[in-house]
């Protein structure tokens, strides 16, 4: 008896249009230029989450921080962070103005209060922030949304499934013509709700949630470096996020949602929630469209939807990566102290050349 197999030729190289990055944290302070040269190797321009501490409100604090990131670029490294501001009960409707006219505020970023790191200044009660929302809408200003309801009583795993329907659905009624974009989405109701939806929105999916399901949090022990806000979800909502990503559907684009906190914040008995992912992203997205079938499909993915969306030019350069195993340091220098990268000491199949 013989048996048939299949298979189906991969490149071993890929050379894509330059990336971007649409969900990034880079911290503050000495740690910018400790992880910055991460994110510059592989990606054009990124999206600079504000959930500093304190957070950034205002446009010129926006402008400040903007200059510290530029001011932390590697020698000859081009690459243009993309400020946001951070929504609070108390954001006014003329800075909305102000972020708009800047030039160099693309957005601003919903977090409920207490959803998620640095998220205490957040948003309590989204009815309190309707005269912000509409003057969005009328500039055309798209809201980021960490797509999570805060409560207690709602179990951790059906917080993103709840948030559509008590915030989601009611907030896009209300203001029909804003633009959205459901960050880091974790499971196949998000999925299909920005799938199926009507109207302006999208959403970035990061790579440990293309790549792992809620076992790895637990594999012979706890995991702490595979936490992160949202929670990984089963493995059915894992397959519905990699098929959405690798549809070529342009509302679904990259953010990596890198997240980093000092090794011995991860490792610890309250750990922070967030997966450092900048130093080994494009290889990671590699595998997970390989792994689909679909690496014809990441270029639209990481290169083409997000920038369409968020109405910017494409961008000209190029990023090539190759087929080449390579180790992973188990860990980073993280201003004075070190970082656990996502698979960290582990090999890699994909090089960002
Ligand atoms: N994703 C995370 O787990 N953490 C992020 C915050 C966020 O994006 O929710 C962080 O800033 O550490
Ligand atoms: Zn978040
Ligand atoms: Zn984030």
């Amino acid at each position: 008896m013989t048996t048939q197999t299949t298979s189906i030729a991969t490149p071993d190289t890929l050379t894509i249009t330059r990336p971007d990055d649409l969900h990034l944290h880079l911290r503050d302070g000495n740690i910018i230029a400790s992880i910055l040269p991460e994110t510059t190797r592989q990606f054009a321009r990124a999206i600079i989450m504000p959930n500093l501490r304190p957070p950034v409100v205002t446009t010129e604090q926006a402008r400040g921080y903007r200059q510290r990131i530029l001011d932390a670029l590697p020698a000859g490294m081009s690459f243009e962070p993309l400020m946001t501001l951070y929504l609070t009960d108390n954001t006014r409707a003329e800075e909305i103005t102000t972020a708009h006219e800047s030039g160099f505020i693309h957005a601003l970023k919903l977090y409920p209060a207490g959803a998620t790191t640095n998220s205490d200044a957040g948003v309590t009660d989204l009815a309190r922030c309707s005269a912000v929302l509409e003057r969005m809408q009328a500039v055309g200003m798209p809201l980021l949304v960490h797509g999570e309801v805060a409560d207690s009583a709602v179990d951790t795993f059906d917080r993103e499934a709840v948030f559509i329907d008590k915030v989601l659905i009611p907030l896009r009624r209300q203001f029909p013509a804003l633009k959205i974009v459901f960050e880091h989405i974790t499971t196949r109701q998000a999925a299909e709700y920005v799938r199926d939806a009507e109207g302006p929105i999208a959403a970035t999916i990061t790579p440990q949630h293309l790549l792992y399901n809620r076992n790895a949090l637990f594999v012979g022990g706890i995991r702490p470096h595979f936490y992160c806000l949202p929670v990984l979800k089963r493995e059915e909502h894992r397959l519905a996020l990699v098929a959405a990503a690798t549809s070529g559907n342009p509302r679904f684009f990259l953010g990596t949602d890198s997240a980093p906190h000092a090794k011995g914040l991860k490792e610890h008995a309250c750990g922070c929630a967030g997966c450092y992912s900048a130093a080994n992203a494009m290889e990671l997205y590699a595998e997970a469209f390989e792994d689909a079938g679909a690496l014809d499909r990441l270029e639209g993915f990481a290169s083409f939807h997000g920038a369409d969306f968020y109405g910017l030019p494409r961008n000209t350069g190029t990023l090539t990566l190759k087929r080449m195993d390579w180790q992973l340091p188990a860990e980073m220098p993280f201003g004075d102290t070190t970082i656990v990268p996502l698979r960290g000491g582990e090999t890699m199949r994909w090089k960002a050349l």
